[in-house]
């Protein structure tokens, strides 16, 4: 599995940076060679110099060559560094595509809500895209400190087979030490992943713009600052644990490195001085002992942090590998244009096996080109129903059919091209106005006119048109445009209202959509613009299949069916007139609404 995960990370950055890749190799060989090189010309030159007999010539031959290589030594470092920054950067880019692919292939909205997978997600984004580069450098790293270690192992053996045998002993409790370390930082950046999810978000909030005059009217800033050291703490106390267990580990493995290399120093001084070793032979030595515990210390990081970014790439492999979260056909039936209309046959569902049901057998027919209307109390389940419809979850038993096929047949993507909601909550993009709009159907990002008609039919145009930049204003304080990088002031802050028309233009920019679904498009508005909108969209859906939820009643009276949704199940159904003489709970809440009015209009009189 590890094995596995190692040959992905490293295909992975052969793929993002192939020639990167290459270069990095040859240079990473020549760097471990080159401190090699070095010592072995040290010791040439210095017993030339020492010897009776050497010629002049050879000297400076030996001299001209020991600084040429200690020029390349000198070098490498520097390109190598940049080599590997711009290999980092590549393979950090490949991955991150790969990672928000893979999150956008996740069709529903489940793993969003499984905080597992996301500590999971937070691992993969923060340290798992990093984990091919840190696998590139730490296997370059390890395979470099192999040639130091083997070439100077090599020449310590010529000298003394004990002492090669004694350095590279001295290494393995180091090796052991560091793995186990290793395994233990994995597992706290695992665990504190939840703390450091939630710290982000009190973060957020007690810098969110929106967020701001809430906490300042209720002084809520200290109570979740609060919650937020509380987290800052956890985070500390793993960090800590680690840093401790890092600080005795390493004090304790360098006296033990400390003493090996004096013993070894003392054996090559008697040495030279019995006359078994030259001097340049002691230069060695002290080089070559120098250099094995500097790659031995090295090999033994590189290859913890090879082996830690195996583990934290098994995250992002695991993100990577999760595949749809809903079962997607791979031959999907066709979704073709709504001819008959959405069936809902014994629809249950519930988010999860342990909530309690919120939908208990809902039968109901959305036929084609009508208006239907759902009402119900707050948690009746309108806006679930309407998520399944999107097919943002599979109901827990029943079946939704299009046509009669069920949505579980069909493309996801296809069915949600022919279907366009707008939500009660929804989202703010801090883009320009344009875009806000366009994002509702991006063929239309560079076709104004159908922007401009959706923002003509919430509402909205004059207020665009009229703002610094027109459409291609900013609707953020948070950003600017390239634009606008002269006068980043053109950014405007939209009300609530105008946000709430923003996104009725963005479920209307889709040219003809088969369904539209409406999920409390007017919660916001003020009356004037309630009526106008409502009097647009009443055109707009003339002869088109559409689902209004909404708990104002009145602008669902003309729907051509409305449906109670109580206990989870339809308990009413029919046009607004057939409800009202029923007597039930529509006619309820319809007489609660009027008579709310009508007092008012009453107490003003
Ligand atoms: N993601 C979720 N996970 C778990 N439970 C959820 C989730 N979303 C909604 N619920 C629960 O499902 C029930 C129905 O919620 P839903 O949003 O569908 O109601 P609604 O009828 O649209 O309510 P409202 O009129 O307040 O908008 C509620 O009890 C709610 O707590």
């Amino acid at each position: 599995m590890r094995i596995r995960a190692a040959g992905r990370a490293l295909a992975l950055a052969r793929r993002a940076a192939p020639a990167h890749v290459l270069w990095y190799v040859l240079l990473t060989a020549l760097a471990g060679l080159g401190p090699l090189a070095v010592a072995w010309l040290t010791k040439l030159v210095i017993d030339a110099v020492a010897s009776d007999g050497a010629r002049w010539t050879d000297l400076v031959n030996l001299a001209v060559a020991l600084a040429g290589v200690g020029l390349v030594v000198a070098l490498l470092p520097h390109i190598t560094r940049y080599l590997r920054a711009e290999l980092d950067r590549k393979v950090m880019l490949g991955a991150n595509e790969d990672l928000y692919a893979a999150v956008d292939r996740f069709v529903g909205l489940r793993r969003f809500e499984d905080p597992a997978f996301l500590d999971r997600l937070q691992v993969a984004r923060s340290s798992g895209v990093n984990g091919p580069g840190m696998l590139v450098d730490g296997t370059l790293g390890c395979g470099q400190a192999l040639i130091v270690v083997g070439g100077f192992a090599g020449t310590l053996f010529s000298l003394g087979p004990w002492i090669a045998f004694a350095v590279l002993l001295s290494a393995v409790p180091a090796f052991f030490a560091e793995l186990a370390l290793s395994r233990r930082r994995v597992a706290m950046v695992a665990a504190i992943g939840q703390s450091e999810r939630k710290e982000m978000f009190y973060a957020g909030l007690l810098t969110d713009p929106q967020a701001a005059k809430e906490l300042r009217l209720f002084g809520a800033g200290p109570f979740l600052w609060g919650r937020m050291a509380v987290e800052l703490r956890a985070i500390n106390r793993g960090h800590r644990d680690i840093d401790r267990r890092e600080m005795v580990t390493q004090t304790g493995l360098a006296a033990f490195a400390a003493l090996t290399t004096g013993a070894l120093l003392l054996w090559a001084v008697r040495a030279a001085t019995l006359g078994t070793l030259t001097v340049g032979d002691v230069a060695l030595v002290v080089a070559a002992v120098a250099a094995v515990q500097n790659a031995l210390a090295g090999l033994v990081s590189e290859a913890v942090s090879v082996h830690q970014a195996v583990l934290l790439f098994d995250h992002y492999l695991a993100v990577v590998d999760a595949g749809p979260d809903l079962p997607v056909r791979p031959d999907p039936a066709p979704t073709p244009p709504l001819l008959d209309g959405i069936t809902f046959d014994d629809v249950w569902f519930r988010y999860a096996d342990d909530q309690p049901w919120v939908l208990r057998g809902v039968d109901l027919f959305l036929p084609v080109g009508a208006a239907t209307a759902v009402v119900g109390l707050n948690g009746a389940g309108k806006t679930t129903l309407v998520k399944l419809l999107c097919r943002l979850y599979d109901p827990s038993r029943g079946r939704i059919l299009w046509d009669g096929v069920d949505l579980r047949d069909l493309d996801p993507g296809e069915l949600r091209r022919r279907i366009r909601a707008v939500f009660q909550d929804a989202v703010r993009y801090d883009l320009t106005a344009r875009e806000n709009i366009a994002l509702g159907d991006l063929t239309a990002l560079d076709d104004s006119a159908r922007v401009v008609a959706a923002a003509r039919a919430a509402g909205m145009h004059d207020l665009l048109d009229g703002l610094p930049n027109g459409y291609e204003t900013p609707l953020t304080r948070v950003f600017f445009s390239e634009a606008d990088r002269n006068d980043p002031s053109t950014g405007t802050v939209l009300s609530g209202g105008q946000w709430q028309r923003l996104a009725l233009a963005r479920g209307l920019v889709a040219v003809h959509p088969d369904l539209l679904i409406l999920d409390e498009p007017s919660s916001a508005l003020d009356a004037q613009a309630e009526y106008e909108v409502h009097s647009r969209l009443r055109e707009l859906r003339a002869g088109r299949t559409s689902l209004l939820v909404s708990h104002r009643l009145g602008v669902l009276r003309e729907a051509d069916q409305i449906v109670v949704l109580a206990d989870g199940r339809v308990t009413e159904q029919g046009r607004h007139d057939e409800l009202v003489l029923v007597g039930g709970e529509y006619a309820r809440l319809f007489a609660l609404q009027a008579s709310g009015y009508q007092r008012r209009i009453e107490e003003s009189v």
